[in-house]
């Protein structure tokens, strides 16, 4: 079994425990349920485009950061000018939590995704009662029924998505559902190899109106303005800021150099 069956597998146990825990009604009562959300396809397009990712740790990388306060970072994200937050809400390879998504909207004005392995509603509920205003749907465990789903349920709670795909395959299964941004991940989940190519090679196979966003592996601002020249507007940045002491300090430094260059 690979990295991903692992996690989804543990995931879907995670999903039943909570569901006897915290039954929907309860999610619903949340004071942020009925709270307007802000457009992260928006942000993208008007500012730097950068989504600033709050991440402990990883499965490819182990630990990055964990000695750092949720609350400081991504103020400091949303001070050095991203576009917008990404919150890894997984805890057992991420070391993620959904309180970290709660102080992070209590913490900036910009709009949060929450990056999770996505395969039930009740999820997809838990991130607009936690103050998501976006979803991370992954092409590479969803089959196109479920994102379909997955997707509608999130746009009709007023929440965008970010329908994530790694190949040609699974973007040709992720074309006819209702996403505002496609994300294509440079890193491959199951092997962890990272390549940027992979953004360039799959960008023509995007269509025009939806919002093109590379991830992972971007550590340096001219891998930004050759993406932009393939139609690129979000670029979804973790580990290059986490690893510092100062992720928001990093992060400043990154969109300083990036309006230097556009
Ligand atoms: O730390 P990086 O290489 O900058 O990558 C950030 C982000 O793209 C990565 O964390 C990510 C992209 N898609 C995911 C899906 C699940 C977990 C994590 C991810």
């Amino acid at each position: 079994m690979n990295i991903l069956d692992k996690i989804i597998a543990d995931k879907a146990k995670e999903i039943e425990l909570k569901k006897s825990l915290i039954p929907v009604s309860q999610l619903e009562s949340s004071v942020l349920f009925e709270r307007k959300c802000l457009s992260l396809a928006e942000s993208l397009k008007n500012g730097s485009g950068i989504i600033a990712e709050h991440k402990r740790r990883s499965p490819s990388k182990s630990v990055i950061n964990q000695d750092l306060n949720v609350q400081d970072v991504v103020y400091g994200y949303e001070k050095a000018g991203a576009s917008g937050i990404s919150v890894l809400t997984d805890g057992k390879y991420f070391g993620g939590s959904l309180e970290d998504l709660l102080y992070a909207r209590a913490s900036v004005n910009i709009p949060i995704l929450r990056k999770e392995f996505m395969i039930d509603e009740y999820q997809v509920l838990e991130a607009k009662a936690y103050g998501a205003d976006a979803i991370l749907l992954i092409a590479a465990v969803l089959t196109e029924q479920q994102m379909t789903y997955l997707a509608n349920s999130a746009k009709s709670l007023g929440m965008e998505v970010l329908l994530e795909v790694h190949n040609e395959e699974e973007l040709k299964k992720s074309l006819e559902v209702n996403t505002d941004m496609i994300g294509v991940n440079n890193r491959n989940l199951k092997s962890f190899e990272v390549s940027i190519e992979n953004s360039k090679k799959l960008s023509s196979l995007i269509p025009d109106q939806l919002v093109k966003v590379s991830e992972s592996g971007i550590s340096n601002t001219n891998t930004i303005a050759e993406l932009k020249i393939f139609g690129y507007q979000g670029f979804l940045i973790g580990e290059n800021f986490m690893k510092t002491s100062n992720p928001g300090q990093a992060a400043e430094k990154f969109i300083t150099e990036l309006k230097s260059i556009a």
